[in-house]
């Protein structure tokens, strides 16, 4: 009889695990990729299913730090989740994770994340799309028509390697605005956001990642995109396009110097970003919304709370609350009981009581709501969860809103 073992993944079956991650997923990467992969995998918690010895499944962690309303947090970025074609549906997903949370919190990450494959598995087991993101498409056959003066200072193209370095204050500070984003190494910079080990070019008509900067050399960049163009078609055909991985900017002003450069690259007619908060100002700023629009919306980021307390008392809250929350959570039991969360301003504490909920709450809501991405009062009006005290959602939601919205870029 063949029995199933859920056990640590050790170094030396780390490339038993690329082969099963390879074979899941339907790759076959390029020596540079697999070895990126391999380091990748090295650093996580990595947890295995075993038959008879032989890995048949695995799901790994890596340890990043997200930053969360008024700070950052460890966080358990799930990855290379994998289940052999031959042993799928038996559990195996659901036995990894239960195996996977003590040893989150082991090392210390009260949050964990990731981009799911596809939607509907995760929500059964705490997660929820705690942000989204916006596709947006610019009409730049006509110069970009914007209600305010683009900031005056020089653009300049950089040789993408010398981004990571010019560029990580910038994008640190734009981590600060925004929830939802994670803190990066230079390795990911190469590797995720300017793609240069992974090679881009060649893969589609696009060619190599460009990056422009704002401002001149010697001076703080106030902005910066990393994109890729494809020229028009020949003999007059379909025009060329922009496709936008990254904007940051200092203000409004240097974001609409950045577009603009962008809508106004010749031989191109269309300007792409996949991935942008859904209160990007370019959205305001835009004189014409036939000439920006949003073209689609989807979720992004999915996050669980590991450690509920934990995450809870290390956010910021933009107003006193005092609520006992009832938590459902059919995954980690420690978490499926009542929390009295008293927050505000300055500080919060939330600890287990037996006194009456204010609010019974599924912990994947909660999670949905954590980064202040999604409000819980619509989800009493329809019925997935219960205010046992008139106004608890609300003052819920007033106490977690942000400023801007959380926001995840394309790249973990
Ligand atoms: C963060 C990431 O890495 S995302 C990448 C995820 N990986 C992939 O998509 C690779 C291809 N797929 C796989 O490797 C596997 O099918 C997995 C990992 C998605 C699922 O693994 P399994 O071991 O089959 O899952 P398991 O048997 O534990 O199923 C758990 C539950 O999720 C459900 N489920 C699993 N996969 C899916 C799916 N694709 N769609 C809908 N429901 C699903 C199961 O029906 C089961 O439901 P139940 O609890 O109500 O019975």
């Amino acid at each position: 009889m063949t029995t199933t073992a859920i056990r640590d993944i050790p170094e030396d079956h780390l490339d038993q695990a690329l082969d099963l991650i390879h074979l899941v997923h339907h790759l076959a990467p390029a020596a540079p990729t697999r070895y990126y992969h391999r380091e990748l995998l090295a650093s996580c918690i990595r947890v295995g299913a075993y038959e008879d010895g032989r890995l048949v499944g695995l799901a790994a962690a890596h340890h990043h730090e997200l930053s969360v309303p008024g700070g950052e947090l460890p966080c358990a970025a799930l990855d290379f989740v994998s289940v052999a074609p031959t042993h799928r549906r038996r559990g195996l997903l659901t036995a990894m994770l239960d195996a996977l949370w003590p040893r989150c919190a082991a090392a210390g990450m009260p949050l964990a994340a990731l981009w799911a494959s596809q939607s509907a598995i995760y929500g059964r087991y705490g997660f929820a799309p705690a942000t989204e993101t916006d596709r947006i498409e610019i009409d730049a056959t006509r110069p970009l028509d914007l209600r305010i003066a683009p900031d005056p200072r020089p653009l300049r193209l950089i040789d993408p390697a010398a981004a990571p370095a010019l560029l990580t204050p910038l994008y640190e500070e734009s981590r600060t605005r925004r929830a939802g984003r994670f803190r990066r190494t230079e390795r990911r910079w190469r590797f995720e956001t300017l793609r240069l080990e992974t090679a881009d070019a060649g893969a589609d008509e696009f060619g190599p990642t460009r990056v422009v900067v704002l401002g001149a050399p010697g001076e703080t960049p106030g902005g910066y995109a990393v994109y890729r163009t494809r020229g028009g078609e020949e003999g007059g055909g379909a025009p060329g396009a922009v496709q936008v991985r990254e904007l940051e900017a200092d203000g409004a002003p240097a974001a609409a110097a950045l577009w603009s450069y962008l809508a106004s690259i010749d031989l191109t007619g269309t300007v792409r970003a996949g991935a942008r908060p859904a209160d990007d100002p370019l959205l305001q700023l835009a004189a014409d919304r036939d000439q920006v629009r949003v073209t689609g919306t989807v979720p992004s980021l999915w996050l669980r709370l590991t450690d509920l307390p934990a995450a809870l008392t290390a956010r910021s809250w933009a107003a006193p609350v005092d609520l006992v929350l009832d938590v459902r959570d059919d995954r980690l039991p420690t978490h499926a009981r009542r929390f009295r969360l008293t927050a505000g301003p300055d500080g919060a504490a939330c600890t287990p009581t037996t006194a009456a909920p204010d609010l019974t709450l599924d912990a994947r809501d909660l999670a949905a709501c954590y980064l202040g991405g999604a409000r819980l009062s619509p989800l009493v009006r329809d019925g997935l969860a219960t205010a046992h005290t008139p106004g608890a959602a609300r003052r819920l939601d007033a106490a977690l809103e942000t400023e801007w919205l959380p926001f995840t870029g394309e790249d973990y």
